[in-house]
């Protein structure tokens, strides 16, 4: 398996987004919903994109790519239509940083699955690139089976497990309760 699934805190975390097309724009309004600090390097921006600059939501550096424009970034997304810009990009990344190539996922070291979130309950579906359309299938026939009532079904569950967690049960003991709390809450499903 060459890759994993990661649920990774991305407030505050500094990501550069090259190229200001409809890809690049999906790759920063995900971002930017977790709380990363995004900046754009292109000459020109889609009109979703130049909204959130002008209400401060992203940073636009109007410009064609230089490696420099790399410094201090852990997240960096090459989304241009340009092939070789893209290879460029991922080449001059730091040994550090996450990088996705959205027109050759080999150059980079991740790439973005179709979610579904409800509350704390997150749904990732990927396909290993094999096709993103399948993906986003079976994300809406499983939105269907889980609802938004699931959400907050979950969200019981860690409210009941919170208060759990101070009590002085044995482990064992406390192993049971969490499983009949998981009935009690989903037995209807
Ligand atoms: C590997 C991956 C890398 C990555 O980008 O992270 C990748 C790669 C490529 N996608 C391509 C094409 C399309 N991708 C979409 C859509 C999505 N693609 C997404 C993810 C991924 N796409 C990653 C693997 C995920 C997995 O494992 O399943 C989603 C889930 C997330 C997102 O992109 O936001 C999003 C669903 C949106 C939703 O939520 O509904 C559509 C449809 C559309 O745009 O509406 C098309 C056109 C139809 C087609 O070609 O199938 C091409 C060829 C480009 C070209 O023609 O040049 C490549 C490059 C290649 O395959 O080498
Ligand atoms: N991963 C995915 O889900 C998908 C990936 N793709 C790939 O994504 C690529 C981009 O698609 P779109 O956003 O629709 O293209 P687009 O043509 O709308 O946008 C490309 C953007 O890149 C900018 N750009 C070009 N050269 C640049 C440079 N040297 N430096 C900085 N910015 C530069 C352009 O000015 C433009 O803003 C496509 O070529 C395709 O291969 C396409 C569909 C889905």
């Amino acid at each position: 398996m060459t890759h994993i699934p990661l649920m990774v805190d991305l407030r505050s975390c500094i990501s550069v987004v090259i190229g200001g097309g409809r890809i690049a724009a999906r790759r920063v309004g995900t971002l930017c919903d977790a709380g990363a600090k995004v900046t754009i390097i292109s000459p020109d921006l889609v009109p979703s994109l130049l909204e959130g600059v002008q209400i401060g939501k992203w940073q636009w550096k109007r410009k064609y790519f230089e490696p420099s424009d790399l410094e201090n970034a852990f997240i960096i997304v090459a989304a241009t239509d340009d092939t070789a810009t893209n290879r460029v990009v991922a080449q001059a990344a730091p040994p550090h940083a996450l990088v996705n190539v959205v027109d050759d996922p080999s150059l980079g070291n991740f790439h973005v699955p179709v979610s579904l979130k409800r509350g704390r309950f997150t749904l990732s579906v990927a396909t290993g690139g094999a096709s993103p359309i399948l993906a986003r299938r079976i994300r809406d026939e499983l939105a269907r089976q889980y609802d938004e009532s699931f959400g907050e079904k979950v969200e019981q569950l860690y409210q009941l497990r919170m208060a759990l967690k101070s009590s002085e049960d044995d482990p064992e003991a406390r192993l049971k309760r969490l499983e009949n709390m998981v009935d009690s809450i989903f037995d209807n499903e």
